[in-house]
């Protein structure tokens, strides 16, 4: 049998005394105890030492648990600053009035009549009084009690006993050799050949050591970097906007009509301050109205500019794009976006108030649909997403509008946004004349997916566990 030198020394102390703690051993073998229990394990395996493990809770005084040691517990403070009975009125200026006029009356000390608390004659010291002085001895209610009021805080502390079987003792009698044993070799050591004469430490190469969980970065913004990445490889500018936009940015200027439900109160956060209209403003107010320059002929009716100048948390990125646009006018433009938006929707599994979105925008002038289909498609192929599909769509900014699919094992079809060409109704307030594919994609949802989630808040409020095991694989899937 093949023993290591601490394995050995452990032994041949534990032939001595039979059974040992960690600690006490750690001291005699100048080794920390927690060592001592991996040695205790490796003789364990071998059948020749037992390790016990044994879970032990102590109570502790917090500091307020402490006070009260010192100056009584508030209900006892309460009873002694009065005489044979006191009005409620007048307790209420004591300090501890509220938790102590409760805990007096549930332990029996007073009673309450007609607005006066009246002592009862038996105020004997209560179970949590004698236990202050000594927790530990707590009964399970005092102890839950005590842990109620915060008064305790509970520590779990493990200690282990190291005890020698027969067989340890029969191989420690039949007598051990201690050798030094080398378990990092020095340079020196390997090139002179020293390391021949040496006697080598064996390690069992098949056991696994203890998993070592080293910072990194959250598996949620991995594949945010993923993403940016992925679109700045296909040649986009990336966009950055405030989450606070003006109505104008996030619905007017996208030919979104004053009255769409969209605006209402319960889809939208309204905030209290106004923005001013850009420069050129009255072009989309035309375009709303009658149709501008252009065949069409608007939504009608009257636009109020005081609508457009309320400001609300942007409820999608398209409210960036359209803003880029209107700054630049002339193709090529190639630009995309990841940044949070916010609806008021009721949480729930696969809905939160916020969340992000990645959007993306293509002007030139000889782009058209199929262009659109194709960078999209590239770009979930990329994403790991092999067959992708498209649905017709619906969004008052775009005509065509498709909403792309991506088939997921046992999920089947899953829709992950929408996209579409800007209507001219957008693009030609702004004098812009070549078309523009527009994107605004849930990234949370390819995020549900590619990590195999059922939850969507498990991506903003981690399992710690989850986080550590999630893999660091760069381009594929997580
Ligand atoms: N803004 C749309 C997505 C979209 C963006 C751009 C064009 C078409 C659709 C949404 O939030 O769902």
């Amino acid at each position: 049998m093949q023993l290591t030198l601490n394995e050995k020394r452990l032994l041949l102390e534990l032939e001595k005394t039979g059974t040992t703690t960690p600690e006490e051993m750690g001291s005699i073998l100048s080794r920390p105890a927690e060592s001592v229990v991996q040695y205790g394990g490796l003789l364990s395996q071998k059948g020749l030492a037992t390790v016990e493990r044994n879970v032990t809770t102590t109570l502790s005084l917090t500091e307020e648990g402490s006070r009260y040691l010192i100056e009584g517990l508030p209900e006892r403070q309460l009873y002694d600053s009065f005489g044979d009975s006191s009005s409620i009125a007048d307790l209420n200026a004591h300090p501890h009035a509220k938790i102590g006029l409760g805990w007096m009356k549930r332990l029996g000390w007073v009673k309450i009549e007609a607005g006066n608390v009246i002592k009862t004659g038996d105020a004997a010291p209560s179970p949590i009084e004698t236990s202050l002085k000594n927790p530990d001895a707590a009964s399970s209610e005092v102890r839950k009690d005590l842990l109620k009021r915060g008064l305790v805080t509970e520590e779990e502390s493990v200690r282990y006993t190291i005890t020698i079987t027969n067989e340890g003792k029969k191989l420690a009698a039949a007598g051990i050799t201690l050798i030094e044993e080398t378990g990092t070799l020095t340079a020196d050591q390997i090139s002179s050949g020293a390391w021949k004469e040496l006697s080598l430490r064996r390690y069992d190469i098949t056991k696994l050591p203890r998993p070592v969980w080293p910072g990194k970065i959250h598996p949620y913004q991995r594949m945010i970097d993923e993403m940016r990445r992925i679109l700045l490889d296909m040649g986009f500018t990336e966009l950055h906007g405030s989450i606070i936009q003006g109505a104008f940015w996030n619905f007017d200027a996208l030919f979104q009509p004053q009255d769409h439900p969209a605006r209402e109160m319960q889809d939208t956060f309204h905030l209290a301050g106004k923005q001013d209209l850009p420069g050129g403003w009255e072009k989309v107010r035309d375009m709303h109205e009658s149709g501008g320059d252009t065949s069409s002929t608007g939504w009608g009716g009257k636009w109020d500019p005081e609508k457009a100048k309320a400001t609300v948390l942007r409820t999608h990125t398209t409210s960036l794009s359209i803003q880029h646009l209107a700054g630049h006018q002339n193709p090529p433009v190639k630009a995309f976006c990841i940044g949070r938006v916010y609806r008021r929707e009721a949480i729930d599994p696969t809905h939160l108030p916020e969340f992000e979105q990645l959007e993306g925008i293509v002007m030139d002038s000889n782009v058209n649909f199929r262009n659109l289909l194709g960078f999209l498609k590239e770009f979930y192929v990329r994403m790991g997403f092999e067959s992708v599909r498209f649905r017709p769509g619906y969004f008052p900014y775009t005509e065509p509008s498709v909403e792309p699919e991506v088939y997921i094992e046992d999920l089947g079809w899953v829709e992950l946004g929408g996209a579409g060409i800007f209507r001219e109704e957008v693009t030609s307030p702004w004098g812009i004349n070549c078309p523009v594919l527009a994107w605004g994609l849930g990234v949370s949802r390819v995020a549900m997916l590619r990590m195999g989630l059922t939850d969507l808040r498990e991506l903003y409020q981690s399992d710690i566990d989850w986080v550590r095991r999630m893999p660091v694989v760069h381009g594929g899937r997580c």
